[in-house]
């Protein structure tokens, strides 16, 4: 029998968090959540852990703490508190794996604390290989940790590549759903709303990702993460538009062969899989019928209408601190759409400015990502 594996979820209350407490739910004999974490959603963190029985949780908002502290401790769970207590709780020896379901820069801290302490990470968090890709590849290679990709596109190469060999590979394939507004003519863009961004076609996913989804910006994030993880060029990245979301993504190899993982575009399927392996775990989860996949359309991505694509792959030739600016920028505009403070244009507008406006470091170390990272935000936040 195989031993039950330690899960830190670390975003335990979001759309990623969320469901992979349902794969814990599906495999208690596999799975037990021995950490979660949360920002502000207290309540909800509580009836997690009453329902779970983590070892711990921590609540970054260090206000709750008082909160969380009354609800948990009288049945045993240790709660702590603020974002210093999360890496910590993360590296703790009995945790076995780490879901990194925190949205934004903030996964970025917990992840290396994580790996240096010798963790494997299911990684949802892209930000953290955007902003950090070099780092955080160096960090694995030297500990014992592995990198077992959670989002769906990147959890489709790795199934695509296994039993293949590094120099088989000429192209990755990523798609891209094209987001909500894939038919919609440029000009109409301008008066697009924080509800019409929100409206994606085919996944249910947190506020800040299905903006990333809406502008495009999050193909770019995925081009990169890509490139980090499979160590393949920008260049040998090509983006595909599929309107379905069943094809994950493909993979194409030097004798014109092409790979393709398909699934229903509901992320427990890549979870499971991330947690599982190195197998495949059973489930009774809906399978596919013909009707899902007897009509899938391909693309190519309307660069003008995104120009946050051309944006993401400069972001990655340039290399060094760039992506990390770009993704701040981003953070910054797109809470500000999503307050409603910004039109949906003006967020490539200010992730631009902010790019030219960056003092450039071509290898940075840790501490200048945490120095770029703030002062890129101090100065998007003043174009707005
Ligand atoms: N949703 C999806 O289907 C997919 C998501 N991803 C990636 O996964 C990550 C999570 O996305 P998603 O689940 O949609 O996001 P959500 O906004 O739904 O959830 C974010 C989670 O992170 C917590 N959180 C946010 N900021 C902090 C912080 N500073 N400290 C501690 N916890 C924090 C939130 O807590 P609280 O609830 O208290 O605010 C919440 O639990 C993102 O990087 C996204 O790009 C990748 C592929 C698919
Ligand atoms: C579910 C997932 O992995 C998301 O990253 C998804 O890919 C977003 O859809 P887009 O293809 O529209 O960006
Ligand atoms: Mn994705």
């Amino acid at each position: 029998m195989k031993p039950i594996k330690n899960i830190a979820i670390l975003g335990s209350t979001g759309s990623i968090g969320r469901q992979t407490l349902d794969i814990v739910a599906e495999y208690p004999h596999l799975f037990k959540a021995w950490l979660l974490v949360a920002n502000n959603s207290a309540d909800l963190l509580i009836e997690q852990a009453l329902k779970f029985k983590p070892h711990a949780v921590v609540i970054a908002n260090e206000t709750l703490y008082d909160k969380v502290k009354s609800a948990l401790t009288p049945r045993g769970i240790e709660v702590m508190a603020g974002s210093k207590a999360i890496a910590e709780a993360a590296a703790e020896p009995p945790v076995d794996i780490v879901v990194t379901a925190m949205v934004g820069y903030s996964g970025l801290e917990p992840t290396i604390k994580a790996i240096e302490a010798g963790k494997d990470i299911a990684l949802a968090n892209k930000e953290t290989l955007v902003v950090a890709g070099d780092l955080i590849t160096k960090l694995v290679a030297r500990s014992q940790s592995h990198l077992y990709p959670v989002d769906s596109e990147h959890g489709a190469f790795y199934q695509c590549l296994v039993g293949e060999q590094r120099d088989s590979v000429s192209k990755l394939i990523l798609t891209a759903s094209g987001g909500p507004f894939r038919t919609w003519p440029r000009e109409r863009l301008a008066t697009a709303t924080v509800q019409d961004a929100l409206n994606h076609p085919n996944w249910s996913m947190g506020s800040k990702i299905t903006i990333d989804s809406a502008t495009m910006m999050n193909k770019g994030f995925e081009m990169i993460e890509a490139k980090w993880l499979y160590g393949v060029s920008q260049h040998d990245i090509e983006i595909v538009v599929h309107p379905q979301s069943i094809v994950h993504s493909m993979v194409e190899f030097v004798d014109g062969s092409i790979k393709a993982q398909l699934g229903l575009p509901d992320m427990h399927l890549p979870i499971r899989y991330a947690l599982g392996l190195p197998g495949r775990l059973p489930s009774d989860c809906r399978k596919m019928t013909v009707d899902d996949y007897c009509s899938l359309t391909f693309e190519r991505p309307d660069y003008d209408k995104f120009p946050l694509l051309t944006t993401a792959y400069k972001a990655a030739d340039r290399g060094g601190n760039v992506p990390c600016v770009m993704n701040a920028a981003n953070e910054i505009a797109v809470a500000q759409f999503l307050h409603g403070n910004i039109k949906f244009n003006d967020i490539y507008n200010i992730i631009e400015k902010t790019m030219a406006w960056a003092p450039y470091i071509e290898q940075p170390t840790y501490e200048d990502y945490v120095a770029t990272n703030a002062e890129a935000r101090r100065y998007a936040s003043t174009l707005i």
